[in-house]
């Protein structure tokens, strides 16, 4: 049953790495009947899937399904958003993310996050990645100018910024262009080490050539920590990910929309051999 549209989408210029989805790479994220609601409208509701170690695990679906609340749900997110209530069950490393006693700045710490628009500092190139780890730093004891000066090279160079930014490190992180304030976000990111990376949308601002560079950084940077992203670009989705999740939204009697999960599978399946009809309408561009 594979479409015109998912045809071409596996086609496209860089054609996709054929990878077995080992079942039993370690699971991440288990989501057990996720329901968000801010204040009394359930943005989505009923989501469960686990997310895989080393991984790039995609969310797709039409505007307002509730993919950037349940990625924001993986780092507690959330919880600075007035308003939002979280149920059912979110586990990190088989950990209960919303249980007692866990602390949602060491969750972020670990999960790291970039957004839709690029976010630096209004500070230098080295002062925007450096923040992190003189933050992690300053609780522990201070880190060696040395220490930071490796792990500023080492996260810049992890996001393919080094060769450009490198003699000008002392530069504003607002003079850069968007996509390499992109990257430099993600340098923060990577900075602190994160085990998860979350994106919400990261190239939607950028034009193709910086969109092409930030899609090769994560398929080099799924090798060293596991990836999830949202996105509305089918193509970027069968481009990188491995697994993806797509979401719609249901009007109720009320004429309330709440999101929901209709399917999760192998990337390839998804866009190609597609097991629910709404998926298949959505990924040939028949709504949505
Ligand atoms: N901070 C918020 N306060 C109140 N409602 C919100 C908030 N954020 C999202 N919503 C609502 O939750 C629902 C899901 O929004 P969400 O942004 O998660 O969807 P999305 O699929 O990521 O959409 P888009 O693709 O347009 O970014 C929408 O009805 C939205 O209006």
């Amino acid at each position: 049953m594979a479409t015109g549209l998912s045809t071409h989408v596996t086609a496209r210029r860089r054609p996709r790495r054929t990878r077995t989805l080992p079942d039993l790479a370690p699971v991440v994220f288990g989501l057990a009947r996720l329901q968000v609601s801010y204040g009394r409208h359930r943005a989505v509701r009923d989501v469960t899937m686990t997310v895989h170690e080393r991984e790039i695990t995609a969310l797709i679906g039409p505007s307002g399904c509730g993919k950037s609340t349940v990625l924001r749900s993986l780092n507690r997110m959330n919880d600075l958003v007035p308003g939002a209530r979280v149920s059912g069950r979110v586990t990190y490393r088989g950990h209960d993310l919303y249980g007692p006693g866990v602390d949602p700045i060491e969750v972020r710490r670990r999960i790291g996050m970039v957004f839709q628009r690029p976010t630096p500092f209004a500070k230098s190139i080295y002062d925007n990645v450096a923040y992190g780890p003189r933050a992690a730093a300053g609780r522990r004891g201070r880190l060696r100018k040395a220490e930071l000066d490796d792990r500023v090279e080492e996260a810049l160079t992890g996001a393919a910024l080094w060769d450009e930014v490198k003699d000008k490190l002392k530069s504003s992180g607002l003079a850069l262009s968007g996509g390499q304030q992109q990257r430099l976000c993600i340098a923060r990111a990577i900075a602190v080490r994160p085990d998860v990376m979350l994106m919400d949308e990261p190239c939607s601002a950028l034009d193709p050539v910086a969109t092409a560079k930030i899609e090769d950084l994560m398929l080099r940077l799924r090798h060293e920590m596991t990836i999830v992203i949202v996105t509305h670009h089918m193509h970027q989705a069968a481009r990188v990910s491995d697994r993806t999740a797509f979401f719609t939204a249901d009007t109720d009697s009320e004429g309330e929309r709440h999101g929901r999960l209709v399917e999760y599978d192998a990337t390839e399946k998804i866009f190609n051999r597609p097991a629910d009809r709404r998926t298949e309408d959505y990924i040939s561009g028949r709504f949505g």
